[in-house]
């Protein structure tokens, strides 16, 4: 079974979509399916391998395989560039999302204000308003100076009851697309980011449009602790959890409202809920127009940057923070001796850390951690650091348990080549409802939000990189693998109640014995 097919399985079941028949998403979902079918089937027609090398030609196929509909070679209509590639012409979403007040207007004037020679039309979602408030009307007069700008507005939530709204709206902005140069979406304080992200993958029409360029959450420095510590009824998703947790990129706003030190508790903590995703702190939501525009969120193409960036951030974070507060670590390495320098190499290693946080009610911060570092490869005989350190097989994840923050970020890095067939069987059992891999592993797609990846499959030449929302998936062979590169793999999860050890012997399974 080839990689691509892996959404094709019969395992694979479509992603529900809040608000909306489940047959609607079904076939939508089918037909990411049958192009991902298609382009294995082509492979093999064609004698190669299943994840051949991407030529020219190929990668044309694959990028028109993530425009969902045209999967079949590139399209007429596709613009193709002098080396044959096809150029991504689709219109760049940004999707702003934080919880009520958190500063999601004011950073829509910032933008709006700023010279910056890019043209923006923008939807604006007032869940149960009636008047447009003061902000939004600066907004306006921003925007609409000369009334040529473009602006929609939204009188729902566009994550449930009207998101056939957002597809209609996305698809009449698209007959002004002449007009603009990209689009931000402004969401409710209280929406839920997964179906808003979903719309761009499962609808064709706006699939074929446009690409979701990042998600940006706002959170508010002050009273975002409040927001992920309050207790859900069961089913009930924390939405202030969720909006961090499906960010590119955060804005930790109103840092006036609180001292240095909760900054880097707060900062902490976002990072243990979604350990992908940058974080810059701000006030007035000030930041650079780049910070929230051009993110590139989930291309393919920017998959290793930010693997990259979530391991370079588990190791400073690892290895640098301090804490203010009462806390309790226990590390319990299994190695019998340490290392550094250049020399260091083992066979395998693996660490993790668990950090678990209680707030009383009146928020006085008053926090216990534990932390407990446990090596559970059963290589592991060392520690080391330095710049020659050398691994076979390396594998991390952090799991911080916040009160009961059940959403949180899994890392893994493994040296050596994956077999693809064991790749795509435990993938396919990751992304499922209720399946059970090997009597394992049982992980509820809803739960496993975003995941990205780049893995060394036996044989091939080319790096394998993919992404995920739930349980669409799409993915496509890299760059070759250079003289000499070492070959890892390297995956984060981010979901609700993962299991670092289940994963990462999931992961490990997979490895070519
Ligand atoms: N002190 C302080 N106030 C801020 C900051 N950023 C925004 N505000 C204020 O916070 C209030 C809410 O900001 P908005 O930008 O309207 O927040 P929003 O997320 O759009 O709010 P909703 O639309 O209700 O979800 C406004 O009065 C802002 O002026 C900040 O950094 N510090």
């Amino acid at each position: 079974m080839a990689m691509q097919s892996l959404a094709a399985t019969s395992r694979a079941q479509p992603a529900q979509l809040a608000g909306r028949p489940a047959g609607r998403a079904a076939q939508a979902a089918s037909i990411t399916a049958r192009c991902m079918a298609a382009g294995a089937a082509r492979q093999r027609q064609q004698g190669g391998p299943s994840l051949p090398p991407p030529p020219p030609a190929a990668a044309a196929t694959l990028r028109s395989r993530r425009r969902g509909t045209r999967c079949q070679a590139a399209a007429e209509s596709d613009i193709i560039d002098v080396e044959g590639k096809v150029i991504d012409d689709r219109v760049p979403v940004t999707v702003i999302t934080g919880f009520l007040g958190s500063g999601k207007t004011t950073l829509l004037n910032n933008i709006l204000r700023r010279e910056h020679g890019r043209r923006i039309a923008v939807i604006e979602n007032e869940f149960g308003e009636i008047d447009i408030d003061s902000d939004l009307v600066s907004v306006e007069e921003a925007l609409d100076p000369s009334k040529e700008q473009i602006m929609m507005l939204n009188n729902g939530c566009l994550c449930c009851t009207v998101r056939d709204d957002l597809v209609d709206m996305l698809n009449t902005l698209y007959e002004r697309r002449d007009q603009f140069d990209r689009i931000v979406i402004e969401t409710t304080g209280l929406a839920q980011p997964a179906p808003i992200i979903q719309t761009f993958f499962l609808e064709p029409k706006v699939a074929d449009r446009m690409k979701l360029d990042g998600v940006v959450t706002l959170v508010d420095a002050k009273h975002v602790e409040l927001h992920l510590d309050e207790e859900k009824p069961e089913g009930v998703v924390n939405e202030a959890m969720e909006q961090i947790a499906y960010a590119d990129r955060i804005i930790l706003n109103k840092t006036d409202l609180v001292e240095a030190s909760d900054l880097e508790r707060l900062e902490e903590r976002i990072a243990a809920i979604n350990s992908m995703a940058q974080i810059r702190r701000a006030q007035k939501s000030e930041v650079p127009i780049d910070y929230v525009l051009g993110v590139g969120g989930f291309d393919l193409e920017k998959v290793e940057d930010d693997v990259l960036a979530e391991e370079a951030h588990h190791h400073s974070h690892a290895h640098s923070h301090s804490h203010d507060h009462e806390h309790e670590h226990s590390h319990s390495y299994s190695h019998d001796h340490e290392c550094s320098g250049a020399d260091c190499s083992h066979e395998s290693h693996s660490h993790s850390h668990s950090h678990a946080h209680s707030h009383d009610h009146d928020h006085s911060h008053e926090h216990e951690h534990e932390h407990s570092h446990a090596s559970s490869s059963s290589g592991s005989d060392h520690e080391c650091s330095g710049a020659g350190c050398s691994h076979h097989s390396h594998s991390h994840g952090h799991s911080h348990q916040h009160h009961d923050d059940a959403v949180s970020s899994v890392s893994i890095s493994i040296e050596g080549d994956m077999d693809l067939d064991k790749v795509n069987y435990w993938l396919g059992g990751l992304m499922e409802v209720n399946y059970w891999l090997g009597g394992l592993m049982e992980v509820k797609s809803n739960d496993l939000y975003r995941m990205k990846g780049v893995l060394a499959i036996k044989d091939f030449p080319a790096r394998f990189v993919f992404q995920g929302v739930h349980m669409l998936f799409e993915g496509m062979p890299d760059r070759e693998w250079k003289e000499g590169e070492k070959r890892v793999s390297k995956m984060v999860f981010i979901g609700k109640d993962l299991d670092r050890q289940l994963i990462e012997e999931g992961f490990r399974e997979c490895l070519v014995k």
